[in-house]
């Protein structure tokens, strides 16, 4: 199952430098595993922004609400998902 999500990240202004850091650090070692693993397919930056637009292949809804909520940058960010299916022009056969 694909999603498209939206997270967008807003630390606290004051929040401490290194903590910042240390969950910035945790966040791009996850997110590289799981693009690795095929669970997250896409990670863009959004321009201008500190948020991005990503696309997980996932089996669930369940699957994705677990992994989404277990990101370091979770409690700072606000996130949009949308259900996405193969659209009947599409030339990609990976598309589901
Ligand atoms: O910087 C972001 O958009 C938040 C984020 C998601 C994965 C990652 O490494 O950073």
């Amino acid at each position: 199952m694909l999603f498209h999500v939206k997270m967008t990240v807003n630390l606290p202004v004051d929040m401490d430098p290194e903590r910042a850091a240390q969950l910035k650090f945790d966040e791009k070692n996850l997110a590289q595993r799981l693009q690795q693993q095929g669970k997250w397919r896409h990670l863009w930056r959004i321009a201008g922004l500190y948020a991005n637009y990503s696309v997980f292949d996932v089996d669930s809804v369940q699957e994705l609400h677990d992994l989404l909520m277990q990101l370091p940058l979770y409690p700072y960010m606000a996130i949009e998902v949308n259900a996405m299916c193969r659209h009947p022009s599409s030339i990609h056969e990976d598309d589901r």
